[in-house]
């Protein structure tokens, strides 16, 4: 066959074909320039193999902790995925301790286009990354959660913790029979405790951080019931929404941080999901602009409800400083993201933790036992929980015990974010500035190396000084400058419940068999709690 011939043969290429091999040519150049990069990364560490377009997401499932389990037992204490980009994952107590050292590794998370889209970036302090925003943010959060807002917390919890009690009383008569029905203290009430605690705590953080109710527990109580609780449907629905808008920003997080703006946007199963969370995030946005509007209102025109004692009206009303400026009011966006912060860090933290203390009790009658004594010790049956101070609950030692112990085998909160700044040394290996760290919290709460038995449920290794724990691996609240403000909000309002529910009910789980049923995204949330409660006489 001659040239001329074969140069005949070829038939022009049609624009569909060109279009084709264009698009082939990028997509192997990317594929290939993606395992170039991975294969020549420095510091390689094993981990699963990551996919071009979207890394090691569908390795990690949708059960985060899960997911660090398997890597840890599969890859050991220093490992890494890929996502949006590198993380380095670390289960070992001294590697984390190295990143929560104080003052050091101030940031989470680099700048994400993530972390724009939900409007969080560089406002409140989850996300804020710019040290001069976040230390003003963080100096309010400081000081509203004095000793002083605590002790006004402590009434806000038992007033809302009164109106639960009496509704499970009203679920309890309506399943006992008539002949006892005017004994009050003569039935029994099989109902999901997760669900209430969820609502509970959402109450009470609306509360506390806005002044204003969410009715949840009234709304949870409707489904149960008969009879109807006595505040406005359209208050429980209104409230029933916010709440729900909470609980999809916060799930919105992780899929904004995890994937890339390209995956949102052109894959279509997540083109799908980004746009839902993006309009739960305006209604979410919307709802708290109005309801910090209204408060200005109000605060204009009655000057004497400066004196609330809410997070919302303290935002408002403090002179904040910034480094240079002083006296700087807040704007209503920053308002705005603290409110959102004080939402996510306190509402579904609390109700889990309460939920992974009742279980750990139900499963370990010699430790409720231990409990009881020093509760009844301690607080007598007659005294009015709403005058428990902070100092008076403090003294609970062995309840603080049980509540880190449990804490210790659930982290409410599975890992944390760490970016680097500067070069360091972490694991044997030097990392540059810019290096992502996943910190597994419960890789370091079980490790062999700092817990003797370390699956075992022992309130005693933080009630003895045994010498068989090292307690500094104990880190649920995180730790260094970003350590969570809730902390010590958490623990009085988790030693208040113990002191609420147990002193007054018998408490048991309805399958004791049953493992505890969790699911761990951002959060590790206890899904369902079924539990049978008596009044204790
Ligand atoms: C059992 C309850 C709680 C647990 C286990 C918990 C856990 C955590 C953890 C692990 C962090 C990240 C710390 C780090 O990066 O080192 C954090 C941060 C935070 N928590 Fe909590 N938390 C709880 C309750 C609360 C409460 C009640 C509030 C609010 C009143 C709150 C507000 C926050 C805020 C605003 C941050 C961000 C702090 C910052 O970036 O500076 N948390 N929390």
């Amino acid at each position: 066959m001659s040239i001329q011939s074969i140069f005949e043969s070829i038939k022009p290429v049609s624009t569909v074909d060109l279009l084709i091999l264009i698009f082939a040519t990028f997509i192997s150049t990317y594929i290939f320039n993606f395992y170039y990069k991975y294969y020549t990364r420095p510091n390689p560490l094993p981990g699963p193999l990551p996919l071009p377009f979207i890394g090691n997401a569908h390795n990690q499932g949708t059960d985060i902790k899960k997911f660090y389990q398997e890597c840890q037992q599969k890859y050991g204490d220093i490992c890494e995925l890929m996502l949006d980009r590198r993380y380095i994952i670390l289960s070992r107590p001294d590697y984390i301790k190295k990143l929560c050292a104080p003052a050091q590794f101030f940031q989470r998370l680099p700048d994400s286009p993530g972390s724009v889209e939900l409007g969080m970036h560089n406002h409140g302090l989850f996300f804020n990354e710019d040290q001069n925003r976040w230390n003003r943010n963080r100096q309010f959060f400081t000081d509203v959660l004095s000793s002083k807002f605590i002790d006004a917390s402590i009434i806000t919890i038992h007033k809302i913790y009164e109106e639960m009690d009496d509704y499970w009383k009203s679920l309890g008569k309506q399943n006992t029979s008539k002949k006892d029905n005017d004994d009050n203290n003569n039935w029994t009430l099989e109902t999901d405790f997760s669900a209430w605690f969820h609502g509970f705590i959402n109450d009470v953080t609306s509360v506390l951080s806005t002044g204003k109710r969410t009715y949840s527990i009234a709304s949870y109580y409707n489904t149960l019931s008969i009879n109807k609780s006595e505040h406005p449907d359209a208050l429980v629905e209104d409230g029933n929404n916010f709440v729900n808008a909470c609980v999809k920003f916060l799930e919105s997080l992780l899929f904004f941080s995890f994937f890339s703006p390209f995956a949102r946007n052109y894959i279509p199963i997540l083109r799908g999901k980004s746009k839902d969370y993006s309009n739960n995030r305006d209604y979410l946005f919307e709802k708290l602009d109005s309801i910090i509007k209204k408060r200005r209102i109000e605060i204009e025109e009655r000057p004497e409800t400066r004196a609330q004692t809410d997070m919302l009206t303290s935002l408002i009303t403090t002179e904040t400083v910034a480094e240079g400026e002083n006296f700087n009011p807040m704007t209503d966006l920053d308002i705005r993201m603290n409110l959102v912060d004080a939402f996510l860090g306190g509402s579904n933290t609390s109700a889990n933790l309460f939920c992974f203390i009742t279980y750990y009790l139900c499963k370990h009658p010699n430790v409720k036992e231990k409990m009881l004594s020093e509760i009844d010790s301690i607080i007598s049956k007659s005294s009015d929980k709403s005058y428990l101070s902070c100092d008076n609950l403090r003294k609970l030692k062995y309840c603080e015990a049980i509540i880190k112990e449990a804490s210790r085998l659930v982290s409410p909160i599975p890992f944390v974010f760490r970016h680097t700044i500067t070069e360091c040394e972490v694991g044997g290996y030097i990392w540059p500035a810019g290096t992502d760290f996943q910190i597994n919290f419960e890789g370091a709460h079980y490790h062999p190396e700092s817990w003797g038995n370390p699956k075992i449920f022992d309130p005693d290794r933080f009630y003895k000084n045994d010498g068989d724990n090292d307690r500094s691996a104990w880190m649920p609240f995180g730790g260094g400058k970003r350590i969570c403000p809730g902390k010590n909000l958490a623990t009085i309002a988790n030693l208040l419940l113990m002191v609420s529910v147990y002193k007054n009910y018998n408490v048991e789980l309805v399958n004791e068999h049953e493992p505890l049923k969790t699911f761990s995204q951002i959060a590790t949330t206890c899904t369902e709690l079924k539990v049978r409660i008596s009044p204790r006489t």
